[in-house]
């Protein structure tokens, strides 16, 4: 993973002490990101064991400051325990601005407007990055390096409140967008909660498949499948909380599936239909905004043994290749993995060659 950029510290001076409420595989990455740039920060838990767990990986300290004293709480519970956990944090922590990580915000918001209290040191985000895991374990302090954060500001938020959330974002590496609550929600059903269904209705399906037949399985349903791995309950609470959005996902996506039923008979149609989901890929961008026809991939095949990726690594160093990204699959036969290394289209017959030269057996 990309390491995190160098924090500015006025960023870090004007929003610790931090506290972090809920720490699992986000919180704690949040607090392993902020102590690695030097930001002092305190965990709390519902669950001892996530917050010992936490602290151990480095992401904060288990002691508690007095209330007044955060200047930043950062509350990553499970969605549904979001609106009343913020509400307890805003009466408790007078100097401090709330924010949250909940990946549904209408829902939060308007339970929060039921409290009556003061919403003004309340401001909503969203770290655009995650994993299918879960837990305090599982954190990575670069989880959010190049992703977006997107804040969700309101009028009734002061300019230093929002500024507080944004540099929270900086400090782990994100780039922030800002974005009305509603838009925000939308948003996500189209990006993130109907992809989550797609891959849940793919690695569903497969129940109907023959057991002798999944040896086949190559890369591509790994691909489309590994987050329908994530925890269940955790998507019970985002697509309950986001159902008339998500619903409308579905509803398109039921008419594409009739319109790509009827069009199997009629190559031309189909490749019609191919082609929008090329250009929907591609609508995505590549890393760093790049579009992604200047990457191209290069796979290679490693053997599974100690040092085999440090080797590779050092033999594209030396050709001086910058790594855009990268995946890895593992053969289910063989001990035996296979790199997928993206790298800027211009340098890829180099690297190739290089490849070939330096005895690595190459897929693509
Ligand atoms: N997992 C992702 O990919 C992802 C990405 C972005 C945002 N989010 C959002 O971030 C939040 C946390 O997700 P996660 O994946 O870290 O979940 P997680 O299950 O790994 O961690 C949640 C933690 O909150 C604790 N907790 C539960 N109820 C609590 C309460 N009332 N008070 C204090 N702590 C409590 C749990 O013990 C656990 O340690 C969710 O709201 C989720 O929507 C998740
Ligand atoms: O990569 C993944 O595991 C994710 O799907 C993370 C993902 C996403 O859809 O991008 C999932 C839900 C969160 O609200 C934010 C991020």
């Amino acid at each position: 993973m990309t390491p995190l950029p160098p924090a500015d510290p006025r960023d870090i001076a004007s929003l610790e002490p931090v506290l972090i409420v809920g720490t699992g595989l986000i919180g704690a990455s949040i607090g392993c990101a902020l102590t690695s740039q030097g930001v002092e920060v305190h965990l709390w838990d519902l669950d001892p064991a996530n917050a010992m767990v936490a602290a151990g990986r480095g992401a904060g300290m288990l002691s508690q400051l007095d209330p007044g004293d955060y200047r930043l709480v950062v509350v990553a519970t499970p969605p549904g325990a979001v609106a009343a956990t913020v509400a307890e944090r805003l009466r408790w922590h007078p100097s401090a601005v709330v924010t949250d990580t909940a990946s549904v915000k209408s829902a939060v918001l308007s339970a929060l407007r039921e409290t009556e209290l003061d919403l003004s040191r309340y401001v909503g985000s969203h770290p655009m990055s995650g994993t299918q895991y879960t837990g305090p374990l599982t954190a990575v302090p670069e989880l959010f390096v190049d992703r977006t954060w997107v804040v969700t500001p309101r009028h009734e938020n002061s300019a230093e409140s929002v500024e507080r959330v944004r540099r929270l974002a900086r400090l782990c590496g994100a780039r922030t967008v800002s974005l009305d609550t509603r838009e925000h929600d939308t948003a996500v059903a189209e990006v993130s909660h109907l992809p989550q269904l797609m891959s849940i209705l793919t690695a569903a399906n497969l129940r109907h498949a023959q057991r002798s037949h999944l040896p086949l399985a190559g890369g591509g349903i790994r691909d489309v499948t590994r987050i329908a791995q994530s925890q269940t309950g955790m998507w019970r609470q985002i697509l309950t909380a986001n159902r008339p959005a998500v619903r409308e996902q579905l509803s398109q996506v039921r008419e594409d599936l009739d319109t790509l039923i009827g069009v199997l008979d009629n190559p031309d149609e189909l490749e019609s239909f191919l082609a929008m989901g090329r250009a929907g890929a591609r609508s995505l961008g590549g890393k760093h905004g790049k579009e992604m026809s200047e990457t191209t991939t290069v796979v290679v095949e490693i053997p599974d043994q100690p040092g085999a990726l440090a080797r590779l690594f050092a033999d594209i160093d030396r050709l001086g290749v910058n790594i855009e990204d990268l995946s890895v699959e593992h053969d289910q036969a063989r001990d035996a993995g296979f790199l997928s290394i993206e790298v800027d289209r211009t340098r890829a017959d180099d690297l190739r060659a290089w490849m070939r030269e330096h005895h690595w057996g190459l897929r693509s």
